[in-house]
């Protein structure tokens, strides 16, 4: 009983350490002034060097991601935690990568826009909000909970069976495969100031998210097999009504 309420414990504090860290986030992003660290502090260093520390880091968080994410590195990963708590696991470690994000991000210097007119500026804190709308949306969508890892912690707390929520097809899903992975670059780019580290910041997440979904679609197919097959031939992947490009670029791991 000790060992279930620790569990369960441990999928609580990491759902909640997480939750927060999202919220920050978003404060990041936008540079909300009453936070202490945000994109765009003043540069600290040069130039050169405050690229190659913020590629690093964005690197850092794409390496944990399409890592603790495989399915080989579950089925190694889970002999050493317990299976029930190997996606909190995985939650605590995004926390880290993104706590590292936070407070060694390297400022760099310069504007790249700042829009003057108010109702462009209104529209694009509009489409910004919707970006972030849609990011908490989309996990709702999948399996909230199980994607955060405090379902699994709950099932072995109940001393119940794990069973993995299916893909699912509806809502935003029908438009795009990755409505969460869209709302983050809608977040990332819809900003009426874009500094040039706000910049370096969407163009490497950007990056990410374009090997990202491609890793994660290996993944799906491995899971769902020919079923995510036929739903990447009829839904394109991340502009919504664009000709879907199918299951060629969803093709298995070798
Ligand atoms: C961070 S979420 C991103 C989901 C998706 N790439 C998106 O951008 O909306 C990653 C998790 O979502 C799951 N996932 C991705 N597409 C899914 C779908 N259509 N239905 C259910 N789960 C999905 C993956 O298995 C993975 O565990």
């Amino acid at each position: 009983m000790i060992a279930r309420i620790a569990t369960l414990a441990y999928g609580l504090t990491a759902y909640t350490l997480f939750f927060g860290t999202f919220l920050y986030l978003i404060a990041f992003v936008v540079g909300l002034p009453q936070v202490p660290f945000t994109l765009d502090g003043a540069p600290v260093t040069s130039t050169g060097l405050a690229l190659a520390i913020d590629v690093a880091l964005v690197a850092l968080f794409g390496i944990q991601h399409a890592i603790m994410a495989r399915p080989a590195f579950k089925r190694r990963w889970t002999k050493l935690v317990p299976a029930s708590i190997e996606r909190s696991t995985f939650m605590v470690a995004t926390c880290v990568c993104l706590a590292l994000i936070f407070t060694q991000w390297r400022a760099l210097p310069g504007t790249v826009w700042s829009v003057e007119n108010q109702a462009l500026a209104i529209g694009l804190w509009s489409l910004n909000g919707l970006g972030w709308g849609m990011v908490l949306l989309s996990t709702f969508l999948i399996d909230h909970f199980d994607l955060f890892g405090l379902r699994q912690t709950w099932l072995a707390f109940r001393g119940r069976q794990y069973t993995a929520p299916r893909y699912v097809e509806r809502s935003l899903y029908r438009v795009v495969r990755h409505p969460l992975m869209l709302g983050m670059l809608i977040a990332f780019w819809a900003t009426p100031v874009m500094s040039v580290s706000h910049l370096m910041f969407s163009l490497t997440f950007t990056g990410y998210v374009l090997i990202g979904t491609r890793i994660e679609e290996r993944t799906l197919v491995e899971l769902h097999g020919e079923d995510y097959r036929d739903y990447a031939r009829r839904v394109p992947g991340l502009v919504p009504f664009a000709k879907p490009r199918g299951a060629r670029s969803v093709q298995p791991a070798a």
